[in-house]
This record gives C-alpha cells, sequence and structure tokens, in this order.
C-alpha cells in the first residue's frame, strides 16, 4: 500500500484519459479529430504549458452534461484512492465550460455528486477550489465568482492558473479581495513558466496561503528564505514539469534541493492523464530520480496534509498524520 497523502494540486479536468474522453463524445453525439484513444494518447508531446493547454482545453468540450462531471471525478477519484491519496484539494476551470455553454450549476452538482460520496465509496475527503484562468480577463474573473455565489457551500477556495508568462498575479487582486471577503481561501499558480516575481504577487497582491508550483523561487534566495520562514506550501509536480519542460530530466528537477531548503513541498500530479502519472506516481518516480530517503518520502506526505485546508476538521487532518507517522515502507 502506498503511503497516505494529500493531493493538493490537480486539476479535475487534467484527469480526463483519452478512453472516457471518447465514451463522453459517443454520449453526447461529439466528434474527436483522432481514430482512438492511442492515437490520441501520442499527440502528448508538449514543448511548453500552452502547447498542453492548446489540447487540455479543446478535449474538455467532451464534458458537457452533469453526469460527465460526475464520471470524470468519480474516476480519479477510484485512481487517487488506490494512490495512497486520502484527501484531494482539487482544481476545477469553470470559464473554460461556461464559455461553451455549460452553467456553473452543472459543474458543481456534477463534481458534488461524485466528492460527497467519496468518502464512504473511496475512503477519500476533498475540497473543491474553483480556478480563475489569468489568460481572461479580471472581468470575466469577477463575473464567474458572481456565478459561483449560488454553490459556495461546495467550494473552499479559489486559484488562477491556465498560461502564466505575461498574466501577472496583480491584475487579478479585486477578485481575490472579493474572494476573501466571502470567506474562500485563496491559492494561485505562479513560478512555472512565470519568473520569481511571481511568487512575489501572488503573496503580497493576491494573499494566497500557498503556492502552486513555486518552482521558479529557487532563483531568488531572499524569497526563498521568506517562504521558508513563512512556511509558504508550495504543491510542485514533478512529472508535469518533465513534459512542459519546466526542467530537462526528472533527475534535475530541484524538489530535493527545495526539501533541503526547509521549503515546504508537497508532491502532486497536476494533470495526471496527460503528463503520465497519478500521485504516487509521481512521489516514486521523483523518490527514484532524486534518491530521497524514506525520512524524505514521509516528510513530502506529512507536508501535505499540513498543508491540506483540513482546518476545520483538525481531528480528521491529525487522524491522518497519524497514519503517516505509522506507515511502514
Ligand atoms: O499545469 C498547469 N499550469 C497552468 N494551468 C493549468 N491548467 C491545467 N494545468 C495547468
Ligand atoms: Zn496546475
Amino acid at each position: 500500500m502506498p503511503i497516505p497523502k494529500a493531493e493538493l494540486h490537480l486539476h479535475i479536468e487534467g484527469t480526463l484519459e483519452p478512453e472516457l474522453a471518447f465514451t463522453l463524445a459517443a454520449r453526447n453525439g461529439l466528434a474527436l479529430p483522432y481514430a482512438d484513444a492511442e492515437e490520441l494518447r501520442a499527440r502528448y508531446r508538449f514543448q511548453d504549458l500552452q502547447s498542453f493547454l492548446d489540447l487540455y482545453y479543446e478535449l474538455m468540450a467532451v464534458l458537457r452534461t452533469e453526469e460527465d462531471f460526475t464520471d470524470l471525478a468519480e474516476a480519479y477519484l477510484a485512481r487517487a484512492a488506490a494512490q495512497g491519496v486520502r484527501h484531494a484539494e482539487i482544481f476545477f476551470d469553470p470559464q473554460a465550460h461556461l464559455a461553451r455553454g455549460v452553467p456553473m450549476g452543472t459543474v458543481v452538482a456534477g463534481l458534488a455528486r461524485a466528492l460527497d460520496r467519496a468518502p464512504e465509496r473511496h475512503g477519500v475527503t476533498t475540497r473543491l477550489i474553483l480556478c480563475f484562468l489569468r489568460d481572461a480577463s479580471p472581468e470575466s474573473a469577477a463575473e464567474t465568482l458572481a456565478a459561483a455565489r449560488p454553490y459556495l457551500d461546495h467550494i473552499t477556495g479559489v486559484g488562477l492558473d491556465s498560461a502564466e508568462a505575461g498574466n501577472p498575479p496583480s491584475l487579478f487582486r479585486a477578485v481575490y479581495e472579493e474572494a476573501a471577503r466571502l470567506g474562500l481561501r485563496r491559492v494561485a499558480h505562479a513560478g512555472e513558466e512565470g519568473p520569481a516575481a511571481y511568487v512575489r504577487e501572488a503573496l503580497d497582491v493576491l494573499g494566497v496561503e500557498r503556492i502552486d508550483h513555486g518552482l521558479r523561487s529557487v532563483e531568488d534566495p531572499a524569497l526563498v528564505e521568506r517562504l521558508v520562514r513563512a512556511r509558504v506550501p508550495l504543491t510542485v509536480c514533478p512529472l508535469s514539469n518533465v513534459r512542459l519542460r519546466a526542467v530537462d530530466v526528472l533527475s534535475a528537477h530541484p524538489l530535493r534541493a527545495m526539501l533541503e531548503a526547509g521549503l515546504v513541498v508537497t508532491v502532486n500530479s497536476d494533470d495526471p492523464a496527460y503528463f503520465g502519472g497519478y500521485a504516487e506516481d509521481n512521489l516514486r518516480a521523483a523518490a527514484d530520480a532524486l534518491r530521497l530517503g524514506e525520512d524524505q518520502v514521509r516528510l513530502l506526505a506529512r507536508n501535505s496534509f499540513e498543508a491540506s485546508f483540513l482546518d476545520d476538521a483538525e481531528d480528521l487532518r491529525a487522524a491522518y498524520l497519524a497514519e503517516v507517522e505509522a506507515y511502514t515502507f
């Protein structure tokens, strides 16, 4: 059994496996411009973040009904549970669905149906995080948050994703202020392709509690010192970083150096259907390539629960942490 862990950086649309994409396309009377799942999978060679995003947005067009979103989340939760995930904080991209005429209520209700039964069915607890697309306008982000108002019982926080370079966090100051007023937790992707300065902006302007990726923080020693001192978690995604060429090869990934610098890093799968592995696959691959010791793997698992938004369920967090300490390799 893999070590118990929380997954804190996971885009539900990025769990759409080619086979399920074909199933949903057929169910909705849509045609995909690929002969079969194998031909589609052969397209999963990316030059950078944008080349991945192009396919990611194209393929998620098969998601149309509440049932589609339930089936998508159900498939992820089953796979995650098998990989030792006990708690998942799941991103979704409503603007990409709203743009296709799929209402917010359809997306949230569909996801919530799978998430609500996951503790019983899979032994996995969850939170839902609404992401704004940073390559759409701040006005569109504000409209999206307004559209989510009736569903905030299901939503724990907001995030910021999509094409990073040239779309700094500071553009989204107002909508993050509104999210804070609504009692939502705040995270943002920063320092994946964008500079360390975007990590600073996410902290200072958006008030985020965690940084998603944060890889390029290592270019700025004063920022690293600040992240260590304030114990700001970084949700690192090793296989994603290799596939999107943020790092050349896994053995050159800064994860080990980040851990040794005292950063609160966690290991996550980002878009596992596209990047070649789920949570435990990422942890194993990173541990092997970087020769992480058992103590370091246990620390990563501990970090994942400590960095989670389980502040409203401290007993549960304590129980998960106890499982991590009791785990034998
Ligand atoms: O890795 C990512 N980075 C930015 N946006 C995204 N949207 C899905 N996955 C990603
Ligand atoms: Zn991501």
